[in-house]
């Protein structure tokens, strides 16, 4: 997946979605605490996986359904406000405030603060400045990059002074915290909990290849890594960057939901790379020769597995020819840990 040197607002947010972790996301344990004001339109929207709709037709009781969080005219001078809980407290990077179909309803401006803290804030939380008042766009992918990345693990944005905002993703990193494992004890490093990452793959047309390093199993189809059916030859894959390097033990690839188009076998490679995304001069080992897949079942590979003794940074799922995978596991011991 290539950066486009001319991207607009719109192709940028989307690799961002592609090739990042969103450290608010629902499905990671991402949560809306608290808000000023949701009388036209819910706080928890802000959260949801879906892209943005707007239905002409519908109104609530309260004014026009709108997809997202919106609150009420302001007259009294004073902001709006949300608080985000973060999955897990992770470097924030780049915030995303999708203002899609907010049109005359959008913020002029939003102002963004953070802390990093095990509780939950209060009144007397004392908030500090992520990034100080930024106008942003009626109805678009609104990006904000940070100049430095900041430790967060809850976010409070303010609209100035009201309005409505979509979606609001917060991309940044997450590390393998060795405090939360007993001595010994093997960890997955693919898992995006732990701070695993997908960096590239050959196709990702019905669903993103992140699904794959999820928390827990896959809740339905889309929740999973699914790509086009191939006419040309070859065949799928894609690229774990580990959080860690680590000597593998144990690998698992989930078929769950995928049924009438699961991928028929696959192998796995793994090699050393100081880059996030290694290049075509990566000399890849096998680590996993040829196993064949079944439909809408966890595969388990243990003694199948060969080359253990080294240590990786990379790991690479190939299906063949195509098909959809649900979730990924690479389970071992972070280096210098055995
Ligand atoms: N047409 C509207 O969207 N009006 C109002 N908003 C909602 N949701 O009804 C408003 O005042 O922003």
């Amino acid at each position: 997946m290539k950066v486009d040197l001319e991207q607009t607002p719109e192709s940028q947010a989307e690799h961002l979605a592609q090739t990042r972790i969103n450290l608010a996301a629902r499905a990671l344990g991402g949560d809306v605490l608290s808000c000023s004001d949701d009388f036209f339109a819910e706080k928890d929207n802000l959260l949801l996986a879906s892209d943005p709709v707007f239905l002409p037709e519908k109104f609530t009781a309260y004014g026009k359904w709108m997809d997202g969080w919106e609150s009420r005219r302001r007259r009294d001078g004073k902001n709006d406000w949300v608080i985000i809980r973060l999955a897990v407290t992770g470097s924030v990077e780049t915030i995303e405030v999708d203002t899609r179909h907010f049109k005359g309803n959008a913020p002029g401006a939003v102002q963004l603060e953070y802390i990093a803290s095990d509780t939950d804030p209060d009144e007397k939380t004392l908030w500090q400045l992520l990034a100080e008042r930024t106008e942003v766009n009626p109805d678009t992918r609104n990006l904000i990059t940070l100049a430095r990345p900041a430790r967060a693990s809850h976010i409070r944005l303010t609209m100035i002074p009201d309005g409505g905002i979509a979606r609001l993703r917060v991309y940044g990193s997450i590390e393998l915290e060795s405090q939360n494992r007993l001595p010994g004890e093997p960890v997955d490093t693919a898992a995006i909990m732990n701070g695993g990452r997908s960096v590239d793959c050959s196709d990702s047309f019905f669903s993103s290849m992140q699904n794959l390093l999820l928390p827990g199993r896959g809740v339905d189809m889309h929740d999973g890594w699914e790509t086009r059916r191939r006419r040309q030859g070859g065949h799928d894959w894609m690229v774990v960057r580990l959080s860690v390097l680590t000597q593998i033990k144990r690998v698992e690839v989930d078929t769950l939901h995928f049924k009438g188009n699961y991928p028929d076998h696959c192998t796995i490679e793994a090699c050393r790379s100081a880059d996030e995304q290694p290049d075509d001069n990566t000399q890849w080992v096998t680590i996993l020769p040829e196993q064949k897949l079944h439909a809408h079942r966890n595969h388990t590979f243990l003694k199948e597995l060969e080359n253990t003794g080294q240590l990786y940074t990379h790991v690479r799922l190939n299906i063949f020819p195509d098909g959809g995978v649900s979730r990924f596991r690479v389970i071992g011991y972070e280096a210098g840990q055995l």
